[in-house]
């Protein structure tokens, strides 16, 4: 057991090379203490590539790494790596289920990106896993880890803003095309079915995300209740959803929410996040306004029934290391990760296992409706070491 001066370090292991790899991974050498957070802390141990050596070397010259951290060519050899406790994984969609398994399978901790997998019944193949071998599992969700959902949480569990009836969340980007085109191109994981592409997976999570942790995360465990999904979607020439609109229905709890995504237009028009709110928590009492982006919201408002024009307006800005001049708010979810581990908890209980299933049988549940469909090979929930996935067939 760690002293109260000593704190508890996690040694992680990073599996890709990619966009939110580098973030993570920048998030991770920061300072806690540039963050208050004296209890843990974070070592980074190795990064793996599943192209090349090279590719993990030059991943530790952009990320500015301390000497001695190891760069590996495969997936493999990170997960054997002894010095490693928990594996980042932060490949994409398509990747997960596979790639996840490789590490519980090799006795490694898992902190994964979201979408946690491609459908409900590989979820509970990963959770089933972790629990058998008695590991760490978590969905990268970092957004509940800010201290502004945290705030939030709160405020709705202490009655501000009384019985929370409707929650409204968007979570778009305006890349909008000539000729009904998006400006990614087909191949890009953002529209590739192969890559398990799609507005839903990668950004209509987030909306789903502010209606779980507020009209599903916050129920009572005697009374929590699934809720009934109604989806619209629009598909694009690649096969992927494009545009995703879904209710949630709680009939127990008279509530319902609204997720929205769609690459058509963004939430925030002008790029600024000031002209309204992406999302919505509307009380008996009062609403709870958050300014967008609904995966880094840096302001939410309250407004009360009674407040007679007086809005509170609450900043909650993301702390940044001055010595590595950086700080994005991923590192909140990594300090969960380590007080897990530190407490033995094998689940985090701000996104239980249970969560996280239920909100894949949401998304998995919205794209039938929507008949979106993805190739076997990502969808299949038989474990395979060898996959493509795993030895970077790409
Ligand atoms: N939490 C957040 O804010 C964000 C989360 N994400 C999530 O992170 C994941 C990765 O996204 P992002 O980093 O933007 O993606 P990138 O395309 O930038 O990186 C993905 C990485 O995965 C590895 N990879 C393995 N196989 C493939 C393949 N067939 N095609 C492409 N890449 C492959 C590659 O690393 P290598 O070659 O080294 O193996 C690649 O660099 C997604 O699940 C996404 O939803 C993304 C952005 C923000
Ligand atoms: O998780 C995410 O949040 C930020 C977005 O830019 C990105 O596409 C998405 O994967």
């Amino acid at each position: 057991m760690a002293s109260s001066t000593t704190p508890f370090t996690i040694r992680w292991g990073i599996m890709a090379t990619g966009g939110i790899a580098q973030t993570f991974t920048q998030d991770l050498l920061t300072n806690p203490a540039t963050r208050d957070v004296q209890d843990i802390a974070h070592k980074l141990v190795a990064v793996a590539s599943s192209s090349s050596k090279d590719s993990a070397v030059s991943f530790l010259k952009k990320v500015k790494a301390p000497a001695g951290v190891k760069a590996y060519g495969s997936y493999a050899e990170l997960v054997n790596d002894p010095d490693v406790d928990i594996v980042y994984v932060a490949t994409p969609h398509s990747h997960h289920f596979q790639n996840a398994m490789l590490a519980l399978q090799a006795g490694k901790n898992v902190l994964c990106e979201k979408a946690f997998t491609v459908n409900a019944s590989q979820a509970r193949k990963l959770v089933e896993t972790a629990k058998a071998k008695n590991l760490f599992l978590m969905e990268a969700v970092w957004t509940r880890y800010f201290p502004l959902s945290i705030k939030i949480r709160e405020l709705i569990q202490s009655g501000s803003i009384g019985t929370v009836y409707r929650v409204i969340a968007d979570n778009s980007f305006g890349t909008d095309g000539p000729n009904g085109t998006l400006t990614f191109p087909d191949e890009n994981r953002m529209v590739n079915p192969d890559l398990a592409g799609g507005a839903l997976l990668d950004l209509g999570i987030y909306s789903l995300t502010w209606l779980f942790q507020t009209l599903y995360h916050l129920q009572p465990e005697a009374e929590k209740e699934a809720p009934k999904t109604v989806a619209a979607i629009n598909k694009y020439k690649t096969g992927a959803d494009e545009m995703t609109n879904i209710i949630l229905q709680f009939p127990e709890h008279k509530s319902m929410g609204v997720a929205m995504t769609t690459l058509r237009v963004a939430t925030d028009v002008d790029g600024q996040n000031t002209a309204g709110p992406a999302i919505k928590i509307q009380g008996s009492l009062g609403e709870i306004q958050v300014m967008g982006p609904a995966y880094r919201p840096l302001q939410y408002k309250i407004v009360k029934k009674d407040s007679a024009g007086k809005i509170e307006v609450v900043d909650c800005p993301i702390p940044k290391d001055p010595e590595r001049d950086f700080g994005h708010g991923m590192f909140w979810e990594a300090d969960e990760c380590a007080r897990c581990l530190r407490d033995g908890k094998k689940e985090s209980a701000t996104l239980p296992w249970s969560e996280s299933i239920v909100i894949m049988e949401v998304m998995e549940e919205a794209l039938k409706q929507g008949d979106i469909k993805y190739p076997e090979l990502i969808t299949t929930d038989v474990y395979d070491p060898k996959s493509p996935l795993n030895t970077g067939g790409k």
